[in-house]
């Protein structure tokens, strides 16, 4: 049956389970985190998002396939967005890379604490390695990918850092679909390593925090000021060291 044939009621049901489950998947994903870093209270990470202020958000994302002639027109209506939307999204036009493919969603970092992913069968997304080659990440509709988002990485200190995506239109036929579930904390939560992973000096750099402590809401102000590639988390990086 499609999707389109069920209830609107029936969706929002679905939608509702599977968000809940996968908002488990990612308190218990931090929770073991936190085990890992040996920090005492094991679901300091994890409160963030089981609070009901949450601002935790589902995102459905529709890649109308490169080639097929009679989405063509589809194609450049959905993938080029005007002007205004631009603005909104604080994205460039969208570069071509190389003759077969095409950026359907541009770089960048996401910035919540963590992202759980699940796509088609239809590749496109890439990450980025450290020494800035973009890496094909192939699509498998039975997995869940997890990306660490940048208010982890400030969260553990650097510990974990945000990982680089983007996702390139490739040279098929078949339209890409992708699911995202964004943990993120309530607007009014202070973002902030924990002292266990200053004070255990974990990471190389003395004691200090990299980042000085923020809300999220604050975060989100810069998040939506700046352009979509920029390395937003810059903006609270301690200067002292
Ligand atoms: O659609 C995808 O596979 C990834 C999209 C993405 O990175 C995002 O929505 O933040
Ligand atoms: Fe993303």
């Amino acid at each position: 049956m499609s999707i389109c044939n069920l209830s609107c009621k029936f969706c929002s049901c679905v939608a509702n389970d599977y968000v809940s489950a996968v908002k488990n998947l990612a308190c218990d994903i931090l929770e073991l985190v936190a085990e890992g870093l040996r920090i005492q209270d094991k679901s300091i990470f994890s409160n963030l998002i089981s609070d009901s202020q949450n601002d935790s958000c589902f995102r459905i994302n529709h890649y109308p396939p490169l080639n097929a002639p009679n989405h063509q027109q589809e194609f450049n209506h959905n993938w080029d967005p005007s002007p205004v939307e631009e603005e909104r999204l604080h994205i460039s036009p969208l570069p071509i890379v190389g003759s077969k493919s095409r950026i359907g969603f541009g770089e960048h970092t996401d910035p919540q604490i963590l992202t759980i992913l699940r796509s088609n069968d239809v590749n496109g997304l890439q990450i980025c390695s450290h020494d800035g080659f973009w890496i094909p990440v192939p699509p498998d509709p039975n997995e869940f990918f997890v990306f660490v988002g940048d208010s982890f990485q400030a969260l553990t200190n650097g510990r974990f850092t945000s990982v680089r995506h983007r996702v390139v239109a490739m040279n098929s036929w078949k339209t890409r679909m992708s699911m995202m579930y964004f943990a993120a904390p309530a607007l009014d939560a202070w973002i902030s390593a924990p002292p266990q992973i200053k004070n255990k000096n974990i990471i190389s750099i003395n004691i200090s925090n990299i980042y000085r402590p923020f809300t999220w809401g604050q975060f989100k102000h810069i998040v939506y000021s700046l352009r979509l590639a920029d390395s937003r988390l810059d903006h609270f990086k301690n200067h002292t060291q």
